[in-house]
């Protein structure tokens, strides 16, 4: 602490956090300050993976004309009645017609056109005969098999009716879903804004991978981590600065605009070098610091203007841990995804039991063996490489002391989404 620098209420430098949020509350605060951003237009082309602002109606229908869904000969279903191997029944064959390249013809009675496939029907006809029930020769078809009205026609508006609902706000686009976009003839969607994201990472002994560093300085994981975390989440890295812990450069960083969410890395404690929670509580509003889980529980959060502000202890499984419980929701929310946690889910029983302590909330780092789950690591934030050999996490609730061997539990995994 710098005698300049007086100290605030909020300041929890070399004193100690006096009290510490429930997880819920964190989480209520962060809901209250999410709403989905305002909406864009995408390229189709790019829109896969992007949420839709409005119900789409579609302003076509797919297909725009009854189509042939077979290759063979158009024909009029109900001149087909008693065809069969030993009567073979004769139609003229009067023209023919190719997706794209329709019969524009009449079509009189007894006659069939050859078709492809996609197709138009010529107008008068109402069945397809597939070519394997059909010999033509000479100009005519003999037909060895009826087919009924309807039939092998696929009718306007089969895949999508004019005027109908084809896909309602709020989906996020698969690359289906953006195909089907495009099957209506729409260059461009209209979609939320991505979350910009701000992530700045402090520390003096933090250097990027590939630099030289000294004896006691180390390199930067949790910006990969953070980044890859975000990109899942849906945000866009609007700038990444590493800024040490020069409180002025924090705090310029901090207040710039531009930025959503704004991630800061380390610096989130009780040091004398942890500017962060003080710089926010000074640049706009520190709400929550010091959360009562482990780990992260010296993790925070609070906004300056419209932008979000979470701040992610310095400890590797901590910054991951805090980024999943609450920045990440928030990304998530903002850009109007699903609120819950993106990993896959399941249900298996506790080869060993699982101590917590009531009042705070536990991550557990777990594996998935032979004998059920595993719990490997609950404590050692500072051990990144516990979340690489585990295969996923158990939460433990505040009200919970823990859960025996042989309960089940529920596992989320790690796993790319
Ligand atoms: N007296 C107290 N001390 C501490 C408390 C507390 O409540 N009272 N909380 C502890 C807990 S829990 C954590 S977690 C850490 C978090 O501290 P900070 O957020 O201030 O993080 P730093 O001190 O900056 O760094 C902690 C640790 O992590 C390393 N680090 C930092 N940045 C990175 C990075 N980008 N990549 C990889 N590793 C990083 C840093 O070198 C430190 O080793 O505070 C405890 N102390
Ligand atoms: O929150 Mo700390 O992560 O327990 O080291």
């Amino acid at each position: 602490m710098q005698p300049t620098d007086p100290v605030s209420t909020t300041d929890v430098r070399m004193r100690g956090f006096t009290q510490r949020a429930e997880v819920p509350a964190a989480l209520a605060w962060i809901d209250a300050h999410t709403p989905c951003l305002a909406g864009e237009p995408v390229a189709t082309e790019d829109a896969t993976g992007r949420v839709l602002v409005q119900d789409l109606v579609a302003p076509i229908a797919v297909p725009e004309f009854d189509r042939a869904a077979m290759d063979g000969y158009a024909l009029r279903g109900g001149e087909t009645t008693g065809a069969g191997d030993y009567n073979p029944l004769e139609f003229a064959v009067v023209g023919q017609a190719f997706p794209g390249r329709p019969f524009e013809g009449a079509v009189p009675a007894g006659s069939a056109v050859r078709i492809m496939t996609g197709a138009p029907v010529p107008a008068g006809l109402d069945a397809v005969l597939p070519a394997e029930y059909a010999r033509e020769e000479h100009g005519r078809v003999a037909v060895a098999q009826p087919v009924a009205p309807g039939q092998h026609v696929g009718r306007v508006g089969e895949d999508i009716a004019r005027g109908s609902q084809a896909l309602a706000a709020g989906r996020r686009l698969r690359a289906q879903d953006a195909g089907l976009v495009a099957s209506l003839g729409l260059a461009q969607v209209q979609v939320l804004r991505q979350p910009r994201v701000r992530l700045l990472v402090t520390g003096n002994e933090v250097r990027a991978p590939g630099q030289a560093k000294g004896p006691h300085e180390i390199y930067d994981a949790n910006s990969v981590t953070l980044r890859g975390l975000v990109a899942r989440d849906g945000g866009l890295l609007e700038s990444h600065l590493r800024l040490g812990d020069d409180p002025e450069r924090i705090a310029q960083a901090l207040a710039a605009p531009g930025a959503d969410v704004v991630l800061v890395s380390g610096g989130s404690s009780v040091g004398a070098e942890d500017h962060a929670p003080r710089l926010l509580a000074r640049l706009g509003e520190l709400a929550i610091h010091g959360i009562a889980m482990r780990p992260s529980s010296p993790a925070g959060m609070g906004r300056i203007g419209a932008a979000l502000v979470f701040l992610l202890p310095g400890n590797p499984v901590s910054c991951l841990c805090a980024y999943d419980f609450f920045a990440g929701r928030a990304i998530r929310r903002l850009g109007g995804r699903p609120d819950g946690w993106p990993y896959p889910r399941v249900q298996a029983v506790l080869a060993r039991k699982i101590v917590s302590q009531v009042g705070r909330v536990d991550y557990v780092r777990v594996k998935l063996g032979a004998d059920g789950v595993e719990p490997i690591a609950l404590s050692g934030a500072s051990v990144l490489s516990s979340t690489v050999r585990a295969d996923g996490f158990v939460v433990v609730p505040a009200e919970s002391e823990g859960h025996g061997a042989g309960s089940e539990v529920t596992v989320h995994l790690y796993e790319c989404p």
